[in-house]
Order: structure tokens, then sequence, then C-alpha cells
């Protein structure tokens, strides 16, 4: 095998709710949601190069997560049993940009990315389908970034039909905190019976997002942080939070906003994708390399 079939570079983005409603409850505690998905052009960057020597290394440390709890090498482990090659490794490098614990996914878009990367460089031939099947288990959110494109979603967040949504650039903001899914999934004030909506009729009027009082209940630096970006429009959270995000037409208006921003707080400027860039660049990736990866 050449060189240029041994390693791979993969941006690993994140993604926004761009409204996130809970009808239910089901009975092993997990939610089941209706939530719109889009990507943004915010990314982590992976670069994978395959060794021989039945081995997962993923630099640097990301601080207080032993290498056990990634879900980069989670997802590396739940690929092992379907290597071509019993002595294929790898050696990841993860640049990390997006923040942690900000409802924007990056853990379950690196781990999406992994699979997808794995899945061509140890030839386990699995489909998209079979790989979000297996991304699920290590999180509700992992499914969407393995399929790549804009989803309004249901279940708790894995059942995906693909949408063709604007793409309008965002402002994201991070207050300095970091909010627990498990913490806002289990709080007793959270409120679960939004009746359920058609796919059309979600797509038409939009929605909200259920958590976004408890958040700001928890966080009172997201509830500051909101009460600012609603002085400049429809201010949104995501997921569980802590970003919130607000669309602009236009990256001008976006950026003048941002340049007003409180320096506490961490702010970009991105723009939503509804194809995944991870997967603009895995299939250039394959198309270059096409007739290695078929062996
Ligand atoms: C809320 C959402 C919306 O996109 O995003 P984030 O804010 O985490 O990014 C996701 O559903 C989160 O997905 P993910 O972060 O992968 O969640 P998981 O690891 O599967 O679950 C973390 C915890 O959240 C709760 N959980 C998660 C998803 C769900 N539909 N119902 C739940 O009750 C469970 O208690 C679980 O223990
Ligand atoms: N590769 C990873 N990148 C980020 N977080 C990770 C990773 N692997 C495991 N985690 C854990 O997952 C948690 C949630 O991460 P993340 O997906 O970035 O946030 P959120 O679910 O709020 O969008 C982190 O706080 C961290 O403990």
């Amino acid at each position: 095998m050449d060189d240029s079939v041994t390693t791979m570079q993969l941006p690993s983005p994140a993604k926004l709710n761009l409204f996130l409603h809970i009808i239910g409850r089901r009975e092993d505690g997990y939610h089941e949601l209706q939530t719109l998905f889009q990507f943004i052009d915010l990314c982590d960057t992976l670069d994978f190069s395959l060794t021989h020597n039945n081995q997962v290394t993923i630099s640097p440390l990301i601080e207080q997560l032993p290498t056990e709890d990634n879900l980069i090498y989670k997802a590396a482990k739940l690929l092992t049993p379907f290597k071509q090659d019993a002595r294929f490794g790898i050696d990841i490098i993860l640049t990390k940009q997006l923040p942690m614990g900000g409802g924007i996914g990056g853990g379950s878009s690196n781990a999406a990315t992994t699979l997808l990367a794995l899945n061509v460089l140890w030839k386990c031939h699995l489909s998209l389908e079979k790989l979000a099947e297996l991304g699920v288990q290590l999180g509700a959110d992992i499914p969407v970034f393995v399929m790549g494109f804009a989803a309004f979603a249901e279940g708790v967040g894995e059942k995906l039909q693909k949408v063709e949504l604007d793409t309008p650039y965002f402002l994201l903001i991070k207050p300095n905190c970091h909010v627990s899914t498990g913490q806002i999934f289990t709080d007793k004030y959270l409120t679960r019976d939004t009746p359920p909506l058609r796919i059309s009729h979600a797509l038409k009027l939009g929605g909200h997002n259920d958590c976004l009082e408890v958040v700001k209940k928890h966080n009172p630096e997201v509830n500051e942080a909101y009460l600012w970006l609603k002085n400049h429009g429809d201010a949104k959270l995501t997921g569980t939070g802590a970003c919130l995000f607000l669309a602009f037409d236009n990256w001008h208006d976006a950026e003048r906003v941002r340049l007003a921003t409180p320096q506490k707080w961490q702010s970009w400027v991105c723009r939503g994708c509804n194809v995944s860039p991870t997967h603009a660049v895995l299939n250039q990736w394959i198309e270059q390399n096409w007739s290695e990866c078929r062996q």
C-alpha cells in the first residue's frame, strides 16, 4: 500500500439543534425528541495514520479525560471486530477547537469521524447505516454525524429524515460553564410534553428548546448571555447548552455583533451546512484513492 492511502485528515464539525422539543420519556430514562440538526463549519481536525501494531493511540491527551473514556477511542474499539487485518492499528492526532460540554456535539462528532475514517483505512466495508447503528451505542448524537446530512430527528435523536435548510451565518457564544446533559435530562422541572409535530409543520413553523429554562436555572451565566444575545434577535440554546446562537443573513452583521460580544465569552461566526464537512472531504479522499479502497 502506498503512503497516500495510509493517512487521512478529516474535519470534525459541530452541530446546532435549531430547535429541540421533548415529547416524552422512555422507560429506560432516555427522552423522545424532535429536533432539527444542522452542521456548522466550525470543526476539530483529526489526523489518522494507519499502523500495523494493533494499537489505538490518541494525542494530545485531553485534560481530565482518560484515553479509555475518549469517544474517539471508544469508536475505534467498536470497529475492531470488523478490521480486515487483525494487525491494523491507528495513530490519531486530535486538534481540538470545539468547546466541550457546549451542546455542539464535539465529542459525538469526533466519534463519528473516527468511525468513518477507520471504516475506510481498516477496510471494514460497513454501510453508513451500520456505522450509525454502532455509533448510537456511544451517544444519541452520533448517527447524524455519521450520516452527514442536516436532518429532522426523532426517537432519541437517531431516526433521521434528510432536510434541505437555509444556510445562514450564525453567531455562536459559549458562556463560561460546562453543562452536564445528564443533569438537565434528570431535572424534575424539565417539560417533556411538547406535542409532536409533523415534519412539514416543524420546518415551516420552527420551534423552541425545551431545555432552555432548566439550563438557565442551573447556570446563571447562560441566562446572562441569553439576555445579552436576545437584544440582537431570536437567540437560541443548542442541545442542553451551554452554547447560544443567533442566525444572520450575512457575515458582516454577524461579525459586527460578535465584535460587541463581552470578551469573557468565547464567540465565533460560522455558517450552517446541510452536508457535513467530514463527508465532503472523505468523499474527495475516496475518489482519489478509489482502487485501493475497494481491495
Ligand atoms: C441533547 C442533545 C441534543 O442533540 O445534545 P447535546 O446537548 O448533548 O449536545 C443530545 O440528544 C444528547 O446526545 P448525547 O450527548 O450523544 O447524549 P448521550 O451521551 O447519549 O446521553 C447523555 C445523557 O443524556 C440523557 N439523554 C440523552 C439523549 C436523550 N434523547 N435523552 C436523554 O435522556 C441520558 O440521561 C444520558 O445519560
Ligand atoms: N473526543 C472528545 N471530545 C470532546 N469530549 C469528549 C470526547 N470524548 C469524550 N468526551 C466527553 O464527552 C463530553 C461531552 O462532550 P461534547 O460532545 O463536546 O459536548 P456536548 O454533548 O455538550 O455537545 C465531554 O465533557 C467529555 O467528558
